[in-house]
């Protein structure tokens, strides 16, 4: 785990240390297959992000989590291409994004899936050519090709066949997310990139939608990058949580890890009222 940067006023503490070279010396093995450094971000004012690093590592689910403002979507954002870097570099599968040509560009963007935090859908198609769209888009594929994989997307995200000819204003908001994952699913990712999954969602259908998450890892292989102020999905799902604050990455390390971590926002949002009643150790045995 690495330690916060900052403390409670501001001021940097101890030495900065890239969550990169941390993870290497815990563990080898672990590959990035999302590296970023140096992201400065902004729009106009002071930056949003300002140098921060982080690594994902392949088949993990890392959770984002920090205060209301602090740039985890605009940091999501950043890695996928759609918000402009002041400075720094995106290297996804250990290319950099800003040296591609237009064609491999596009060939590394199919290897990620985005769920949008209201889902995104096109309001005026179906929930099949809403899956459709990608698959049409990037594969040479017969009309009834295409359709035939969506369908098959529909199914593994645990909608009913039905659902592929509604549209998205004939949804629950549990169907919209899936509906939309079944989207992010289309071109069979290696990275799925989720924006607040589960925001709106009621608690037995944001548990589920938690467990089909991590079938999908756990099925398909998939590494997960969830921005999420859900606590229940921290706690059940993640394999590592990164912190943002102050712009940058404050710590990264597991929920248990952060509990112990000395900085006020930390402390008050995994040891606070809402958060105390986790009891790690019977969860881990249960
Ligand atoms: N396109 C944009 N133009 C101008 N400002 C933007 C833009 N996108 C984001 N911002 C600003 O960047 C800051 C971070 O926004 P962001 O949506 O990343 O926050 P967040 O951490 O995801 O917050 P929340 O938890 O409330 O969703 C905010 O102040 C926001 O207003």
């Amino acid at each position: 785990m690495a330690s916060p940067t900052d403390t409670a006023e501001g001021a940097p503490r101890g030495q900065e240390r890239p969550v990169a070279e941390e993870h290497r010396r815990g563990d080898e093995t672990r590959e990035a297959v999302i590296r970023g450094r140096g992201l400065t971000v902004g729009f106009g004012g002071p930056p949003v992000l300002e140098n921060l690093d982080i690594d994902v590592w392949r088949g993990e689910i890392l959770g984002v989590v920090g205060g209301s403002g602090t740039g985890k979507s605009v940091l999501l954002r950043t890695i996928i291409g759609l918000n402009r870097r002041q400075a720094g570099r995106v290297e996804i599968f250990d290319q950099d994004l800003d040296t591609l040509t237009p064609a491999a560009r596009r060939r590394i963007g199919q290897r990620w899936g985005v769920l949008f935090q209201q889902g995104a859908l096109f309001s005026s198609l179906t929930v099949l050519q809403n899956v459709a769209v990608p698959i049409r888009e990037h594969l040479r594929l017969s009309d009834t090709l295409s359709d035939d994989l969506a369908r098959l997307k529909i199914e593994l995200v645990g909608l009913p066949a039905e659902a592929a000819t509604k549209y998205p204003s004939e949804l629950s908001g549990g169907m919209i997310k899936r509906a939309a994952l079944a989207r992010a699913l289309a071109l069979d990712p290696d990275i799925v990139f989720l924006d607040e999954p589960t925001a709106g969602l009621d608690p037995i259908g944001a548990a589920n939608f938690d467990l089909l998450i991590r079938q999908l890892r756990d099925t398909l292989g998939l590494t997960v990058f969830m921005v999420t102020h859900d606590l229940d999905s921290l706690v059940t799902m993640t394999d590592r949580i990164v912190v943002l604050g102050n712009r940058k990455v404050l710590v990264d390390g597991t929920f248990r890890e952060l509990r112990d971590v000395d900085h006020p926002w930390i402390q008050e949002y995994f040891n606070g009222i809402r958060a105390s009643h986790y009891d790690l150790d019977k969860m881990e045995t249960a």
